[in-house]
């Protein structure tokens, strides 16, 4: 491990039943990156995140937390180690109000009392709109806010790593590109955070490092904009046309 290794995942496998889906992953995480984990429909994206914070149980290989070794642990000692994962579709309480979804996020943390004010303060100066909608309740924010308070209460639990699953996803052009906008400035507080996605373009565009996946197995992995210059990948997952040199080569 490099004194800079947040996370390490090696030769994970994991599946439903008999049924294998990821199979023998392996990659690294550095502190203050954002790691996107791209491909298309079923390759096994969410599959290999919920093994990861604890929701699956591996079938074999292993992820490592700064050098602690948290294979097979339970999801609430994962949180409690730091790493919080926010599922696709946000996963809100129709119920509960902003205020209360964000001290929600505070379940279990020691001295939540004490810590509460400074933590929410902290999220309302990334999500503005929070703060202005303390007292509505989930069922009546937008796509976009809804997705912003997930990733609101996540934050009010000071994690090391987010794992963040399809934030884009029902949500309009222009409010992706603000969700994406405060991943970025995550990375400048130096969040770490593994970004899973099916729009390839935008998450390249954002992520310092990568991989993708198919069928369950890495497909390529490497810089964001090595993967995002990659000729076969563009045809398979950027829309580029293929070119008379790749087709002379099938
Ligand atoms: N709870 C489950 N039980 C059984 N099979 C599942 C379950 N969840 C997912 N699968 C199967 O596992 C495979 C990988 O699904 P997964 O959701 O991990 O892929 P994905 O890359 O995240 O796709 P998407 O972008 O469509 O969410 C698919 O074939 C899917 O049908």
């Amino acid at each position: 491990m490099t004194a800079e290794e947040l996370i390490t995942v090696s030769g994970l496998s994991s599946g439903y039943g008999a049924v294998p889906v990821v199979r023998s992953v392996d990659f690294t995480v550095r502190t203050g990156e954002i790691f996107a984990v791209v491909g298309g429909n079923g390759a096994g994206k969410t599959t290999l995140l919920s093994t990861i914070s604890g929701l699956l149980r591996p079938t074999s290989g292993s992820v490592r937390l700064s050098g602690t070794d948290i294979t097979g642990w339970s999801p609430e000692r994962v949180v409690a180690h730091g790493l919080v994962h926010i599922p696709e579709g946000r996963r809100l309480f129709t119920g509960l109000t902003v205020a209360e979804h964000l001290r929600l996020g505070l379940w279990n943390v020691p001295d939540r009392r004490g810590v509460e004010r400074e933590r929410t303060e902290r999220v309302v100066d990334l999500f503005p709109v929070l703060g202005e909608r303390m007292d509505a309740y989930a069922e009546v924010l937008s796509g976009g806010e809804q997705q912003m308070l997930a990733i609101g209460q996540a934050l009010m639990r000071e994690p090391r790593v987010l794992l963040l699953d399809e934030p884009s996803i029902g949500l309009a052009p222009v409010i992706i590109q603000r969700v994406f906008a405060v991943v970025d400035r995550l990375r400048a507080q130096n969040m770490t955070v593994i970004l899973v996605e099916q729009r390839v373009g935008q998450a390249l565009a954002l992520a310092d490092r990568g991989l993708v996946m198919r069928h369950g197995r890495v497909e390529a992995a490497g810089s964001a904009a090595e993967l995002a210059e990659d000729p076969a990948l563009r045809v398979a997952y950027l829309g580029a046309a293929v070119s008379g040199d790749q087709r002379s080569k099938e």
